[in-house]
């Protein structure tokens, strides 16, 4: 089928998905010497960057590439970049395109002017690692649902990584994400030593992963011990001085020693997830995807849809008592999903 796109010009194409990664890179002939690049943070329109031959750079955006949300930089975009790539102090390359990503994952802002309108946060990273106390901050599973809608909806998996269990029982807290199969690892601190880092270590080696974690859970500390050198600043940091804590506010990409990538980020607390649909998050769920082919049109599949295929297949007892609790979950995170964040 042809769409209408509303004009002649060929260089106009409709996004066949457009909830789906955008291919937004344009074959520029005049950039054929343009060297690919790994964008490690940005800064006030300043892109830190990794070229493939390991150059550490400072790149713009090319005008080319357009303002707003839509055309947005991120970290973990892989680009291209021309100008002056030497990488030598002072210099400044210029991005000219971004590739196709494998992932995006995104807030949409809540109010203000800005509402509804949905931003990438970081590109291409496989694992949301949902950093969590079990204690001092006592957790908050409403914030840790809204975490795990947008990593399912972004296309990555989430881990829970929780903290301080020398100070609480993990277990209770565990228990609630049991039926939604998360991974989870759990650590603490004795005699000044991270025990179950380790585990973490294994987890996030080779892949692109990104940590989020609300002030004082210890996800600082975490990264000082999972990237060496990386300073992170941790212990209550002053929020009227900003002392000690790092100048950017925005995600970092870390290089792990074994490989693979550990993306902070001090800013993100929390995900406006409006433009999240409830199928987009079903689509997460394989086997309750499949199930919910039945439902009547436009089922909204929360706890009131009527002749929801979801009630169905576990009242049969399809899935026996694991499915009622997996139902269960998934309608606590579509509920989590259409509440104010936290
Ligand atoms: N008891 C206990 N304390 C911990 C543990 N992990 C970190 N802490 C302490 O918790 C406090 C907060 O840790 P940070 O690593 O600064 O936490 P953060 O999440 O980075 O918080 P911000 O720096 O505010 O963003 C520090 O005093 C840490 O020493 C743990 O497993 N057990
Ligand atoms: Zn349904």
């Amino acid at each position: 089928m042809v769409r209408d796109t509303g004009t002649d010009d060929a260089r106009v194409r409709v996004r066949p998905n457009p909830k789906g990664n955008r291919p937004r890179t344009k074959k520029r002939p005049a950039y054929d010497d343009a060297v690919p690049a790994l964008v490690l943070g940005v800064d006030r329109g300043r892109y830190q960057l990794l070229a493939d031959d390991g150059t550490r750079l400072v790149g713009m955006k090319s005008r080319e590439l357009g303002r707003g949300s839509r055309s947005a930089v991120v970290v973990g975009d892989r680009v291209r970049v021309v100008g002056d790539v030497t990488g030598r102090k002072d210099t400044l390359a210029r991005i000219v395109s971004v590739e196709e990503r494998t992932s995006a994952l995104r807030r949409s802002a809540e109010d203000g002017d800005a509402a509804g309108v949905e931003r990438v946060i970081v590109a291409n990273a496989d694992q949301l690692v949902i950093v969590t106390a079990l204690a001092d901050p006592e957790p908050r599973p409403r914030m840790v649902d809204r975490c795990l809608v947008a990593a399912y909806d972004a296309g990555m998996e989430p881990v829970l990584c929780l903290t301080k269990s020398d100070l609480a029982d993990p277990g209770p807290f565990l228990s609630l994400y049991e039926a939604l199969e998360v991974p989870a690892l759990v650590t603490s601190v004795a005699d000044g030593e991270i025990r179950g880092v380790e585990a973490v270590r294994e987890r996030l080696a080779g892949r692109v992963s990104v940590l989020i974690g609300h002030s004082g859970v210890g996800k600082s500390t975490l990264v000082n011990a999972l990237v060496p050198g990386a300073g992170r600043a941790t212990g209550g940091v002053n929020v009227v001085t900003g002392r000690g804590r790092h100048t950017s506010s925005s995600a970092v990409a870390l290089p792990l020693p074994g490989g693979g990538w550990a993306i902070d980020t001090p800013g993100v607390r929390s995900f406006g997830l409006s433009h999240v649909s409830a199928d987009d998050l079903l689509a997460a769920f394989d086997d309750l995807h499949a199930v919910a082919q039945n439902c009547p049109r436009g089922c909204t599949h929360a706890a009131d849809a009527p002749d929801c295929a979801l009630d169905e297949w576990v009242a049969a007892g399809h899935a026996g008592t694991a499915g009622e609790a997996r139902l269960a979950s998934f309608r606590r995170l579509l509920a989590a999903k259409t509440g104010a964040p936290d």
